[in-house]
């Protein structure tokens, strides 16, 4: 699975002066078809796709689809974490005694392993023979870490849409389902992960989809969802897809899984409402399944969720075995707070009491809104309150159970606040799902943010406690985990960079998160330093998981736009569609520069400018290091050719000058994030095998790692000094870039 590591930067280094290539392709420029069709931004374009999924979702009058997290995740091992730490050392990696204890930073694990290293969990305690065993094996049972249940519904078929849609009126007004049965499908066919190397081409134009499809059917009676197993035949569902139009052909011939278009009519939803959101109306993409997440109780009630089910399975084969469909029946209790569809009172929407920074957090989200379809086939009275979402719903707490203490910063899709649950007194961190975008329902990202950190339980990924809803049952928030603080704002805040052995200690959490995304078939497509969170017991935890999405074998071509634009890789920059892992790769090559110098390595404002300093510093790639470069649709321009790999300059074995140290073996790895050729590039995997972790000085254990005040009080984007372009923000800039970029722009000789 893992891609060759044959290295790349010594080909960098190199580079330029093997052959000249053909660079003007028969293309022009990023073709202007490809950004109208991710319209404005790849957060808008994808959220899109997904709208049809959730109104389908929301419409199902207590049908809720859920998916296996068994099939789709299992199989997962995560080096020990805090919380495992004490089943059994054994099963831990430790470090090779390779340096005298006098050579430690404070706070650095011992080469043998005998101080806190044992209770590091992530950090590079490893065994000797660690090589041999690989990274994912090494858990007992007893110490993986169980699976988490999504509430989300994702999938449905025509025949389920069509009949909620020809019911709805009747269901608008029915009653709440006291025993809904939930339902899912359209999952993807049980698939080998690929390997970085392993470059499929696109699906078959004929639309076959690779999706089956599993309805998962648990009854829910007594306030209890009871499992049970069923075996369900693939060919089953892949009937069920008959009549779906779920891709769109290009006018190259590409098939995009993003694109996929429906021929069905889509209800609006009550979010329905301007006419900014690009034409994808009714968009359906059936394949936006996730990897087997779990089906999670929204509720507080969640949490009692039958701890026997949802386990992690153990070995990477089993981790890939995702063809056992099984129907479960999961614990779960109705909601006994439910709110009542007439309260305005949530204190998060109207910010009456909890505005205390004087900013406004919501635009109301009032029910005139569905006037703004008055053409709608399917609305009913417009009055009528979101019932599709109280259904959903109704098992989630509400917000009013939290008090706001403030705001920590918003985002593209989200407000996220610092809050207390006035039950526990816990702080948490609340994610309030943003709405007022949303013409045809609930957000895509949001879902499958919401659907993916439900489903993942690791300790280098944000948890996600449960769902509440505002009191209107038209706003989501996520309950998190509260965590002091982002790497970008607190890098900015921060006089000195991280030392060698604070980025070891941050990276070896890094990879084993990625890591177990990669295992578990996601991309997070979004990394970045703003999106690693920071506590200060020294645990660094992913988060934004908007733009994560689920892969699989063979690759698929999704939206190139993606990743914020200074983390994101050259692959993407150049067009390239059929993309996999190496993507975020590729982004934490671009974070470990950034936490040893304190500065991100490449801050291009467009992505032209972003090519261009990629190439200064890692040399103009060619097919000689990069076989298919020339390929790519971006590559059509004569770029200007920087013959050599300047980053050793910028990361020097001794400096004087102050700038960051980078010994050969750290320099290496850095090299081998960044290298030009996807296929090429270091995996997770690999990468949490590198020397570099095993020399001195070690990675510091996150106990000794260093504690910052929690500007917790305070908004964290309005202290940032410098903030990376966001995906949606390059679509401004598309139309100039089509410009520069077919009048050869800054690469031209
Ligand atoms: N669990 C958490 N604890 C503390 N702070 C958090 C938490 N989750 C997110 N944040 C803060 O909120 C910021 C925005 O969160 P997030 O990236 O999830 O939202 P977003 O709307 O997707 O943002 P963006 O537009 O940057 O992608 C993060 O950079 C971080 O500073």
């Amino acid at each position: 699975m893992a891609a060759g590591k044959r290295g790349g930067y010594r080909e960098n280094e190199y580079m330029g002066c093997e052959s000249e290539v053909e660079m003007l392709k028969k293309e022009n420029g990023f073709r202007r078809g490809d950004y109208e069709r991710d319209g404005n931004g790849a957060r808008d374009y994808e959220r899109g796709h997904l709208q049809a999924q959730d109104r389908a979702s929301l419409e199902d009058m207590g049908k809720l689809r859920q998916k296996d997290a068994t099939e789709m995740n299992g199989g997962y091992h995560s080096i020990s974490s805090r919380s495992d730490s004490g089943s059994s050392g054994g099963e831990r990696r430790k470090c090779e005694p390779a340096v005298l204890a006098v050579d430690r930073e404070p706070g650095e694990l011992y080469s043998d392993g005998s101080d806190e290293a044992d209770d590091s969990g992530m950090l590079a305690s490893r065994e000797t023979d660690s090589k041999n065993m690989g990274t994912s094996s090494l858990l007992s049972p007893q110490q993986t870490r169980k699976r988490k249940f999504s509430p989300i519904v994702w999938d449905r078929d025509d025949r389920e849409i069509n009949a909620a849609i020809k019911s709805r009126s009747t269901l608008d007004t029915a009653p709440i389902i006291e025993s809904p049965e939930l339902v899912m499908s359209h999952y993807q066919s049980p698939q080998p992960k690929p390997s970085n190397n392993e470059k499929t081409s696109a699906p078959a134009d004929d639309g076959e989809i690779n999706d089956t499809e599993i309805n998962l059917k648990a009854s829910l009676s007594g306030g209890e969802l009871r499992s049970a197993t069923a075996e369900v035949p693939a060919e089953t569902y892949s009937l069920q897809h008959e009549g779906d139009q779920r891709v769109n052909s290009t006018e190259m011939g590409e098939v995009y899984e993003d694109d996929y278009a429906p021929t069905r009519t889509i209800v609006s939803s009550r979010w329905a409402s301007d006419a900014e959101s690009p034409s994808d109306e009714g968009e359906i993409s059936d394949n936006e399944s996730m990897p087997k997440p779990r089906s999670k109780s929204c509720s507080e009630h969640s949490k009692s969720i039958s701890p026997e089910i949802g386990q992690a399975r153990q070995g990477s084969e089993t981790a890939r075995g995702r063809s056992s469909r099984s129907e479960e029946r999961v614990r779960s209790s109705s909601r006994d707070s439910y709110q009542d569809n007439d309260d305005n009172n949530d204190p998060m929407e109207t910010g009456d009491d909890y505005n205390r920074d004087g900013s406004s957090i919501n635009e109301p989200e009032t029910e005139s809104e569905s006037e703004d379809y008055p053409d709608s086939p399917i609305l009913t009275d417009p009055a009528q309150p979101p019932q599709r979402s109280v259904n959903m719903l109704q098992g989630c707490r509400s917000v009013d159970e939290f008090e706001r203490l403030n705001k920590i910063d918003e985002g593209t899709y989200g407000v996220v606040f610092r809050a207390k649950d006035k039950k526990t007194g816990e702080i948490v961190a609340l994610k309030k799902v943003k709405m007022e975008k949303e013409r045809e329902g609930f957000p895509l990202t949001s879902l499958r943010e919401i659907n993916i950190l439900l489903s993942f339980d690791h300790p280098s990924i944000v948890d996600v406690k449960e769902v509440v809803v505002g009191s209107n049952l038209d706003s989501i928030f996520m309950v998190m985990e509260y965590m002091e603080h982002d790497l970008k704002a607190l890098m900015e805040s921060m006089k000195q960079p991280f030392s060698q052995s604070e980025v070891k200690c941050l990276m070896l959490q890094l990879l084993e998160g990625v890591k177990y995304l990669h295992d578990n078939w996601v991309l997070h497509r979004d990394l970045k330093t703003s999106n690693l969170l920071l506590n200060n017991r020294g645990e660094l935890k992913i988060c934004d998981f908007g733009l994560a999405r689920q892969y699989g074998s063979p690759l698929k071509p999704y939206t190139h736009l993606v990743v914020t634009l200074w983390y994101r890789a050259p692959e993407l920059l150049l067009g390239a569609k059929l993309y996999s892992t190496a993507i975020d790769m590729w982004s934490l090559g671009c974070i470990m520069a950034e936490l040893l110098s304190k500065e991100p390595l490449f801050n291009g404002k467009t992505e032209v400018e972003q090519l261009d300093k990629i190439f200064r510093i890692l040399g103009t790639p060619n097919e000689t290091i990069w076989p298919g470069f020339s390929e790519l649709p971006g590559v059509k321009v004569n770029f200007v050719k920087h013959k050599y790999n300047q980053l050793r300059r910028k990361f020097p074995a001794t400096s004087f000058t102050g700038s960051p140290v980078l010994s050969d073996a750290g320099f290496d790895l850095l090299n081998r994030l960044l290298t030009y050729d996807p296929d090429k590039r270091i995996t997770a995997e690999e990468a949490l095998d590198h020397e570099w972790f095993r020399e001195v000085p070690l990675p510091k254990s996150k106990e000794f790692m260093p504690t910052f005040p929690a500007h917790g009080a305070q908004d964290r984007r309005t202290r940032r000094v410098m903030k990376s372009p966001d995906p949606l923000e390059e679509q401004r800039r598309k139309e100039l870039q089509q410009g520069e970029i077919s009048n050869g722009g800054l690469f031209c000789q």
